[in-house]
């Protein structure tokens, strides 16, 4: 120990001769001479005493742009990603987008470290520009995608989920407006005679369902505002792609990049129209009727009111409000049309799936439509629903995290304040966890017994944790719910020729949307 002391010492004693004996060359005044020594010895000082990470590895970043080139590759960045975590770097992968660093974890024993046994430390959502203009057109919103950081405890748990989600986005409410909706999407899919896109079709009739339970108006699936809202998301996604270069170069937001600049105007339309049905809510409200969601967020709003928390009505003031209705609009009805869209194909393309299904459904439904009820009946259809989740991974790299404090993962130091990204894709495509990923094959979904086994464990649509996604509960049966109406009365087929291409329609790490297809329909004979 003595010894140890004597060298730091000795070395210290040295060091302080070379910076003196390196003073008498330096030019200029004892005050110039001073402040330089006092700089040098500075910056020694911070590199002696910096503390050194053991980063995850990654590929060479280029100064100012880092690992931005990767965007520019054929293959989308979660394909890249799951390549490289098996030939090159292992699962925990370093990306640098322009200076800020990201983690990405593309194996589920590294996603299960992070975000269940290191829950807390990987529950950040870091602020995301193109979040911001997604969520609230980039208002000063602090918008950082559905619940801020501070909001999480709070917010989260006991308004949306206990309160504003049971009472409406499940239930009655639903079925009602799938019965309802359903038909009218199946005669549109009907009256077509020869091969079509029901990309539109499946849109609207998901846009319809979500519109209904969000602002309690049945809107048909031609009506023209629900059409106009699905251009602003499907160009809103477009321009998303791989984010913005705001993101990157923060000054850049002081006077917008075309693209962001578009983005914002187009999803002001949507925002517009929120904030005209929060309004049009906030006067009729009665809580002995609550008759959707916005009421239902609304209620919640005022029972924080009522109980005179400061604290939580900062959390809770009439921007979060439009927010959070904001967020379930696009949450819901992105993720639940896009499953819908990979839905028909994968089964169009794939007729003894669908038969199988079919059977099911007849079995258990007799000559009446589906029921929520159901749900928990049909092991086969959900079995349909979870590969089909898998294999159309719709949110591919998820909604990105953030470490709230210093913390490890596989290995590997990861700061504070680090970016973090879930790759569920490489999950859902992993060879050591998925015998032949790339087939469909619901059957890997259940028992000896034709029930649902345990849940795989690398199979995360929902991802997991205090962040895993809120509407889990309600996503999988009302897609099966919709998906049994349908093929209770239709069968789909590809025209001939026509094959599965499992490429996506776009290069984007916010979405996996399949490429136009098309699909020919027959009304079966049953009702
Ligand atoms: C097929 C359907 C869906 C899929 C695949 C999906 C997937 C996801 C994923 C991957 C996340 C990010 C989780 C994370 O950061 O770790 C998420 C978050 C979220 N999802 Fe979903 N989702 C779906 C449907 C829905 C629906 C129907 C709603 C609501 C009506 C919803 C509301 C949310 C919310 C509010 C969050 C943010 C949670 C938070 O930040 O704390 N999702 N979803």
């Amino acid at each position: 120990m003595s010894e140890a002391l004597l060298t730091v010492k000795e070395a210290t004693a040295k060091l302080l001769d070379v910076v003196r004996e390196g003073s008498q060359h330096l030019p200029g005044s004892p005050t110039t001479q001073a402040l330089t020594v006092g700089a040098v010895m500075g910056a020694l000082t911070y590199l002696l005493l910096k503390k050194r990470y053991r980063l995850p590895p990654g590929p060479t970043a280029f100064p100012l742009v880092g690992n931005l080139l990767v965007f520019r590759e054929k293959d989308p960045l979660y394909m890249i990603l799951l390549n490289w975590s098996k030939e090159k770097y292992g699962p925990v992968i370093t990306l640098y987008f322009g200076p800020k660093r990201w983690v990405t974890l593309n194996s589920i024993d590294v996603v299960h470290e992070a975000l269940v046994k290191k829950a807390t430390d990987f529950a950040g959502r870091p602020y995301a520009f193109w979040i911001a203009v997604r969520t609230c057109a980039g208002s000063k919103c602090q918008a950082t995608a559905v619940l801020s950081n501070k909001q999480l405890g709070t917010a989260r748990e006991t308004y949306i989920c206990t309160f504003a989600f049971r009472s409406f986005m499940t239930g009655t409410p639903l079925e009602v407006a799938v019965h309802e909706i359903v038909p009218l999407a199946v005669d549109k899919m009907a009256a077509e005679t020869g091969p079509f896109d029901p990309h539109v079709i499946l849109s609207s009739l998901m846009f319809s369902i979500i519109y209904s339970m969000c602002f309690g108006e049945r809107r048909g699936l031609d009506d023209p505002e629900l059409l106009r809202l699905m251009h602003v998301l499907d160009t809103g996604n477009e321009l998303i792609g791989n984010g913005l270069f705001e993101d990157v170069v923060p000054f850049l937001r002081l006077s917008l990049t075309p693209r962001a600049r578009q983005l914002k105007a187009i999803l002001t339309e949507l925002f517009d129209l929120i904030r005209i049905n929060v309004d049009k809510h906030k006067e009729t409200l009665s809580k002995d009727n609550i008759r959707d969601m916005t009421d239902a967020v609304l209620l919640a709003q005022k029972r924080v009111e009522e109980e005179e928390n400061p604290e939580k009505m900062a959390m809770f003031n009439d921007v979060h409000v439009r927010q959070i209705v904001s967020d379930l609009f696009v949450a819901g009805v992105d993720t639940t049309r896009m499953t819908l869209d990979w839905g028909l194909y994968l089964l169009a393309s794939f007729p003894e799936i669908q038969r199988k299904t079919q059977e099911e459904i007849e079995a258990v439904t007799g000559d009446r439509m589906p029921q929520l009820a159901d749900y928990g009946k049909l092991p086969y259809t959900e079995a349909v629903l979870y590969e089909i989740m898998r294999v159309g991974t719709g949110v591919p790299m998820g909604l990105p995290h953030e470490t709230l404090c210093d913390t490890t993962v596989g290995g590997f130091d990861v700061p504070k304040g680090t970016m973090v990204l879930i790759n569920h894709w490489a999950l859902h495509n992993d060879p050591d966890h998925w015998d032949k990923p790339e087939e469909f094959r619901p059957e890997r979904f259940l028992d000896d017994q034709g029930k649902m086994a345990p849940k795989p464990e690398s199979w995360l649509p929902f991802s997991t944790g205090r962040r895993a996604c809120l509407g889990e509960a309600i996503a999988k049966p009302e897609i099966v719910l919709v998906l049994a109406c349908i093929l209770k009365r239709l069968n789909i087929s590809l025209p001939p020729g026509d094959k599965f291409d499992p490429r996506p329609a776009f290069n984007s790490t916010a979405v996996y949307i399949p490429k136009p297809y098309r699909i020919i329909v027959t009304r079966r004979t049953k009702p």
